[in-house]
């Protein structure tokens, strides 16, 4: 059995929490390969490339077309400069530049269109996404000039000027709201098909490999604690955070540019002040939001476990109540409640000392430009209107050098989820590599039409204790074996290592390939569906016809289940509820009849039955020519078994025929 390694739980902003979230987040643009971050980096860049030059190309037909469309006077009032700066690109070799710059990024994404070919959407999307935030910074820019525009005629009474651009003002508006629009479409589409993507890679992971198994209580260990709240809400969180991380840098980015220019012309010592001061201020906000992580990450463990407190009082409603257990159940959710609040308050504490701290920021922000630029107005080196645009300058660089601060928060939790994610990836990754543990012995599997053990030496996945020793069987052709043994010697076990569920110990088990075995156990699985599915698990529902399914309800005697249910085979209940153990188990041999299994191996599968229908099912998997290993405790089961296997104490075990083991009862 894997010995999964336990959780690694990061708690800081490190290089390996990068490397968590690179491993998440870049499968769904590029496949995760050795040295692939450069080509995802690269592709990135080359996405940025070919957005930049077309924005440029879209500006400068967009101005063209203006000149020629647009009133002369309106050209010359609001882009006047624009349309001379356009005309100049045209004269110089920029534009040829650029057209250079789109075609080495086309080129870098045809040279990796092999490995991306089936990711194209996904970097569309972006490439879409990139291209809006350039569009509606445009946008926005335009309209502060047309605003302007639009004061000055107000305050020069020039009526006519005014409506024409209020008509205008009005036209920009129109063309604002749809790219408005797919700005707000775009990203929560692109992460819904990115929470699909990463959704389903997650569950084939889980599911393959049995990797699901592998990290249940009842395999090696529990490695991760609630894979499912990993799979539905994490997952979710990730992509959504990230997209919207990627928009809120990009526009900080973007406004960055923008002031920079403007604040460095005002004064080239505010511009390092403020750079300065933002840098501390990260730095510090950093340091706190650490501590944010693991509370996060714990406050995620937390509210699941309390979730799954309350599931499964659910799954084992029926249980609860005979025993009338409905103190200790609340008491148990209660306290799963307690830790979950206690956790809460950690975090209410933090978040108001990171608020105070951001007041305190934000607040002491307005003082630099006041020293800086207050003594150059008062020295008569720069005009009053230069503090007041030194103040909004300042005040746009520093919210945009300031997303890590303002955000730690949201950060952290953000941190605390790439961890989850983070950590279940690398467990499950090791789980699928290391398919068996080189370290320890194992007991190895081999195929064949029979069921044969040798040497076999049966230990539980910790190694911890040997079950079963030197056990070596075979089984002839319809051969039965009986499993008998005091409770918890390790009968069930012995059934996990044959159906290839356990491997840990050594020697060698030759038996039929798992498709070719169907499992009975004492409580069997009823899996959430309809009848149909019910009868045909683990089958697809189209597989068998509706005559096929009648015939086998009526050999295991359940024709009458169908009797008050007009829906027939497509009702649909809580059939671990509504079916009594001893129907259960009687449908379980229905899907024996379906399947037709060479080999059947029965965990107590009888154990609710009367001697009757025992007898019944029994001699039906006689009559099917299945071979078949049970484990039971009745004298009733020698009677269709040859052959007894004795689990005795010490580790130690017998064989002896059925007659024998039956003269000794
Ligand atoms: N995942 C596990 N890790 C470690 N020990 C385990 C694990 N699962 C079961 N065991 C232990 O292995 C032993 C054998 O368990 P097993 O279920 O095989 O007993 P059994 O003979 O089938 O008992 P019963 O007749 O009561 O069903 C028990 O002591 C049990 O506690």
């Amino acid at each position: 059995m894997t010995a999964s390694p336990p959780e690694i739980n990061r708690f800081r902003f490190d290089k390996k929490l990068w490397d968590s979230f690179i491993q998440i987040a870049q499968p769904y643009f590029y496949p995760l390969e050795k040295n692939s971050l450069w080509a995802f980096s690269g592709l990135l860049i080359a996405l940025l490339m070919d957005v930049v030059s077309l924005t440029f190309f879209a500006l400068v037909g967009v101005t063209k077309l203006g000149a020629a469309v647009l009133p002369a006077q309106f050209v010359d009032l609001v882009a006047k400069g624009l349309v001379q700066q356009v005309d100049a690109w045209l004269q110089s070799p920029f534009l040829g530049i650029c057209a250079l710059i789109f075609l080495v990024g086309a080129g870098v994404f045809a040279a990796f269109w092999r490995k991306i070919r089936h990711r194209w959407l996904p970097w569309l999307m972006l490439g879409g996404l990139i291209f809006l935030l350039f569009a509606i910074n445009g946008i926005n820019v335009g309209i502060t000039f047309i605003a302007r525009v639009l004061e000055n005629s107000l305050v020069a009474k020039e009526q006519a000027s005014f409506w024409q651009f209020l008509g205008i003002y009005v036209l920009t508006l129109v063309i604002a709201l749809p790219v408005r629009g797919a700005l707000s479409y775009l990203p929560l589409k692109l992460g819904l098909l990115w929470r699909e993507w990463l959704t389903d890679d997650f569950l084939r992971r889980y599911f393959g490999n049995r990797v699901y198994y592998r990290l249940d209580s009842n395999s090696a260990d529990t490695a991760v604690d609630n894979p499912d709240q990993r799979i539905t809400e994490d997952v979710k969180a990730f992509t959504d955070t990230t997209l919207s991380f990627l928009i809120q840098v990009f526009d900080a980015v973007l406004t960055l540019i923008s002031f920079t220019a403007i604040l460095w012309t005002v004064s080239k010592q505010l511009t390092l002040g403020l750079l300065a001061y933002a840098v501390i201020g990260t730095a510090i906000s950093v340091l706190a939001g650490t501590k944010l992580i693991r509370i996060n990450f714990d406050q995620l463990r937390l509210e699941a476990n309390f979730r799954y407190g309350m599931v499964h009082v659910r799954d084992n409603a029926e249980t609860i109540a005979f025993y009338q257990g409905e103190a200790q159940e609340r008491r148990q959710v209660r306290d799963r409640f307690g830790q979950v609040l206690l956790n809460f308050d950690r975090l209410i504490i933090w978040n108001t000392i990171l608020s105070v701290y951001q007041r305190f920021y934000d607040y002491f922000s307005r003082i630099p430009p006041y020293l800086i630029v207050v003594p150059l107005y008062f020295s008569g080196q720069q005009d009053f209107g230069v503090i007041s645009q030194s103040i909004l300058a300042f005040s746009q660089i520093l919210g945009a050098l300031s997303i890590i601060t303002y955000q730690i928060q949201e950060i952290s939790r953000f941190a605390a989820g790439v961890n989850r994610l983070g950590s279940f990836e690398q467990v499950m990754r090791t789980v699928e590599r290391t398919e068996t543990d080189r370290n320890r012995p194992q007991i190895s599997t081999e195929y064949g039409p029979l069921l044969r053990l040798v040497d076999v030496i049966l230990e539980t996945p910790d190694y911890r204790k040997v079950l079963v020793k030197d056990l070596n069987l075979s089984l002839a052709d319809q051969e039965a074996l009986l499993i008998v043994g005091p409770s918890g010697f390790g009968k069930t076990s012995l059934l996990r290592a044959i159906a290839g569920l356990w491997n840990s110990g050594q020697g060698q088990i030759e038996r039929p390939s798992t498709q070719d075995i169907l499992f009975l156990p004492q409580r069997p699985y009823m899996l959430l569906g309809n009848l149909r599915s019910q009868l045909v698990y683990p089958h697809a529902p189209g597989r068998f016809s509706d005559a096929e399914l009648l015939d086998a309800l009526e050999r295991v005697n359940l024709r009458y289940i169908l009797d008050d249910r007009p829906e027939g085979f497509d009702a649909l209940e809580d059939w671990s509820s509504v079916f009594s153990l001893g129907e259960q188990q009687r449908l379980a041999f229905a899907r024996i009849v379906l399947s037709r299994p060479k080999f059947a191996i029965l965990d107590e599968g009888t154990s609710a039955l009367d001697v009757a229908n025992e007898h019944r099912v029994y001699t039906l998997l006689r009559n099917l020519g299945i071979s078949y290993v049970s484990v039971g405790h009745r004298p009733t089961l020698c009677d269709f078994h040859e052959t007894v296997l004795e689990i005795l104490p010490e580790s130690q075990w017998r064989t002896l025929s059925a007659d024998e083991y039956r003269a000794q009862q």
